[in-house]
């Protein structure tokens, strides 16, 4: 088939796709919490059994990441995912205050377009396709290219699960025949509610030039900051099994530790204990050659290969259990690359005289590419902590964990997703660590409990203004308002 009918019958299935989408939701509208939860629970345990298959074949055919790894992350996105949320209220009436006498009702949304990252495409997929069922909302996804086979694999099975508990056909669905025009034709379709997107910036653009509500996982740059209270053997443990959980690909992963001068020798020291390979300037320059592309884009072949492969492709001599890249630095800037996200075990180290200038450092790296989404702070010290939460434009602040893990809601309590809000710092719709309620519109419910003229015979709270009971109050207040004014422009 040439490229043109390529791009023509994916539109065609674009449309047919959302049509059916729209029809199933109709129906899907309809359930109860009960049912809805009845489907969600068969198809988590579904794909679950094949989660070990399943990351396998992600890095076989994306080449991207380490299958141990994937398989936790299916596990996660399955059964830890499937039990925080089994018990939550999203369709139908989620809360009542009888005492004030109003209601919420969670209302799906309808059709959702989602595209899941070449990164992590079975994860992903599991996590977003069983938010959606949760919410009531129909789901139709655009499969990445590089990662079509796993993606089409675990939507048939989700699919066959769902429909064997009741899920209408055609509520969750996906393009076989893929193309950029057929993925905007999803995105375009006047029966799309909303997109949710994560990775490939082109299709992230296309997904607000759509002007649909667009939920987006922004891209990382998080620091991780080592304060001199912080107990540095675990700290260096954290960013080690973090910077390597599949070989750096989630994007809340640390990209740079910021330490006090104080402790710096002890965390270097500390790190080449848990295989780090400090890279001289030279090699730094030799490696970072293969960071991006001309254009600025991120360079695949770097994204989730071990540091040891790292080192291979750019002729660097590290020994056999290395096992992250690390390169001094002192500034910051666009045109360094170890100031940028990079999805593989690479990080910068920068030394800082104290919590005070590690705060602007951390403040600067994330204003350079990453903002608004996470940091790491190692610390016991209470108050430092909170200072470096209140001040930092990401919508994640982690204490003492490991970034990557934290962040998705693994080792905290965050909820756990793979799709991280980014907030207004980063250009997104919302902050949060994406929930089956961030898929809903809530109905709000209110009886009435008071009259109008209630409203004037209430107390004031402000003690010296009494309520205005009649037209002459108004004026008589109009009027000082008035002189005030004037006296002030004199
Ligand atoms: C919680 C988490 O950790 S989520 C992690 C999310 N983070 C990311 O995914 C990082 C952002 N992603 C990226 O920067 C890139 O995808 C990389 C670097 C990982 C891989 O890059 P590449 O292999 O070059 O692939 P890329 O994703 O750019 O896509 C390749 C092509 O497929 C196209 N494509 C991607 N998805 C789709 C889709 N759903 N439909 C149609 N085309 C698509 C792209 O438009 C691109 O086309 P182009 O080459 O003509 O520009």
């Amino acid at each position: 088939m040439n490229r043109i009918d390529n791009d023509l019958l994916s539109v065609q299935e674009a449309r047919i796709l959302v049509e059916n989408a729209r029809e199933a939701q109709k129906l899907l509208a309809t359930f109860p919490q009960e049912k809805l939860d009845k489907i969600v629970r068969h198809m988590a345990e579904a794909v679950h059994k094949y989660a070990r298959e399943l990351a396998i074949m992600s890095c076989e055919e994306t080449g991207f990441g380490k299958w141990q790894d994937k398989f936790v992350k299916n596990v996660f996105a399955s059964d830890f995912l499937y039990k925080k949320i089994r018990d939550m209220k999203v369709v139908g009436i989620i809360s009542e205050d009888k005492e004030n006498k109003t209601m919420d009702i969670g209302v799906p949304v309808g059709v959702i377009i989602a595209l899941p990252p070449s990164t992590n495409p079975a994860s992903t997929t599991i996590y977003k396709a069983l938010i959606a069922i949760k919410s009531g909302n129909a789901i139709v996804f655009s499969p990445h290219p590089k990662a079509r086979k796993t993606i089409g694999r675990v939507l048939d099975i989700l699919i066959r699960a769902a429909a064997e508990s009741g899920l209408p056909s055609g509520a969750i669905g996906y393009l076989r025949t893929l193309a950029v025009d057929g993925t905007v034709a999803l995105m375009n379709h006047k029966d799309t509610a909303l997109i949710l997107v994560t990775g490939v910036p082109k299709l992230v653009r296309a997904a607000y030039t759509s002007g649909k509500p667009t939920i987006y996982g922004g891209p990382g740059n998080g620091p991780a900051f080592i304060e001199r209270s912080a107990d540095i053997k675990k700290a260096v443990a954290d960013i080690i099994a973090s910077r390597t959980f599949d070989n750096g690909i989630v994007s809340a992963s640390e990209q740079s530790i910021v330490a006090e001068d104080c402790i710096a020798d002890e965390v270097r020291q500390e790190l080449r204990r848990n295989g780090a390979y400090f890279l001289s300037d030279q090699e730094s320059q030799q490696l970072s050659k293969n960071f991006f592309r001309p254009d600025g884009r991120l360079n695949p072949e770097i994204v989730g290969k071990s540091a040891i492969e790292l080192a291979r492709q750019s002729g660097i001599c590290v020994p056999e259990d290395t096992q992250v890249l690390i390169s001094e630095q002192k500034y910051v800037s666009a045109a360094n690359p170890y100031s940028r996200e990079k999805l593989c075990p690479v990080l910068a180290f920068y030394v800082e005289k104290d919590w005070l200038n590690a705060c602007e450092k951390c403040i600067e790296l994330l204003v350079n590419e990453g903002r608004g989404h996470t940091l790491v702070i190692h610390s016991t010290n209470e108050k430092v902590i909170r200072e470096f939460a209140l001040k930092k434009p990401v919508s994640r602040v982690l204490v003492n964990t490991p970034a990557s893990l934290g962040g998705i809601g693994a080792t905290t309590n965050l909820f756990p997703a793979l799709t991280l809000g980014c907030g207004a710092a980063g250009g997104g719709v919302t902050s949060d660590n994406v929930t089956p309620l961030n898929l809903i519109n809530i109905r709000k419910v209110g009886y009435g409990v008071r009259q109008l003229g209630d409203i004037k015979s209430e107390p004031c709270s402000f003690a010296n203004q009494r309520s205005l009971e009649s037209k002459q109050d108004l004026n008589e207040l109009l009027e000082k308002l008035l002189k005030q004014l004037m006296v002030e422009k004199i």
